[in-house]
């Protein structure tokens, strides 16, 4: 039995989540679990609340001030707004991706090695280790590997995105967050992340933020909709798109709105 629960716990629990921007409420009352190395997408019109839910698992919005959060999110079963909670070490176990690639002003090397080198790794043999397998792991090493030095804000868009990929894999997170990471991307490297998050999820567990329906039927195990900051379904993505039960989440996924 013990066995049991320890392959059914879920990475990430949220329950009664409530959000407020000053006096405005974004959030109501969210409830779901997300899955051990799994893809999670989140989906909905814009302005729904996704980003902000989003941000709630690693404690983004504690950086925007007026906000105010109720309810509980559990990783792994530890509350992570319990006062205790060192944020740094949560944003380590819950990396982020955002939108558009935001490489540092560094080398290619230098912006993987940043994180760990934070968190005191001072040896270069580790480094170099850390750096080769962030970058495989984000399936750039190949591309840059001769040119480790060169600066990172050189690369192509695509190529950028993939790097702040590994350098969020760089500190062995177990969560990675991912704030629509292909909406500034074109196709074939919209294809390449897409690819990849299915070989990430082996070892990490991914939660990520689309406009693209299609991307989120590709590439996600469940999908949550988000309408006007409700959680109105959540669910396997195949029956999510397929037999919806809500008649909202329908009339969204079939184009009726958003
Ligand atoms: N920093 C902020 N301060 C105040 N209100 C905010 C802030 N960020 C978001 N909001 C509001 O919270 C609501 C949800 O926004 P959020 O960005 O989470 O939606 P979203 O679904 O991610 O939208 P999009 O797809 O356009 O990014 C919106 O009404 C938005 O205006």
């Amino acid at each position: 039995m013990a066995e049991q629960s320890v392959l059914t716990k879920p990475a990430i629990q949220v329950e009664d989540l409530d959000l407020y921007y000053g006096d405005h409420q974004a959030l109501y009352n969210i409830a779901l679990e997300v899955e051990e190395n799994s893809v999670t997408a989140l989906i909905g019109p814009s302005g729904c609340g996704k980003s902000t839910f989003l941000r709630t698992l690693n404690r983004m919005n504690d950086l925007i001030p007026g906000v105010k959060i109720d309810g509980k999110i559990r990783l792994y079963g530890e509350d992570i707004y319990d006062r205790k909670v060192d944020v740094e070490m949560l944003r380590k176990q819950v990396g982020m991706v955002f939108q558009t690639p935001n490489p540092f002003p560094k080398s290619i090397y230098d912006n993987i090695a940043y994180g760990p080198r934070i968190h005191g790794i001072r040896s270069k043999k580790q480094l170099d280790e850390i750096v080769e397998r962030s970058l495989r792991q984000a399936a750039l090493w190949d591309e840059v590997k001769d040119r480790l030095k060169d600066r990172a804000t050189g690369l192509s868009g695509g190529q950028q995105q993939r790097l702040c990929i590994a350098r969020a894999l760089a500190v062995e997170p177990e969560i990675v967050l991912m704030d629509e990471p292909t909406s500034a991307l074109d196709p074939i490297s919209t294809s390449k992340i897409e690819e990849l998050l299915g070989e990430l999820k082996e070892k990490y567990t991914i939660v990520i933020v689309t406009h693209n329906m299609q991307q989120a039927a590709r590439v996600s195990d469940k999908t949550a909709f988000f309408l006007n900051g409700e959680l109105v379904e959540y669910g396997e993505t195949d029956t999510l798109f397929s037999n919806p039960s809500n008649s909202k989440t329908e009339d969204y996924i079939t184009g009726r709105f958003g």
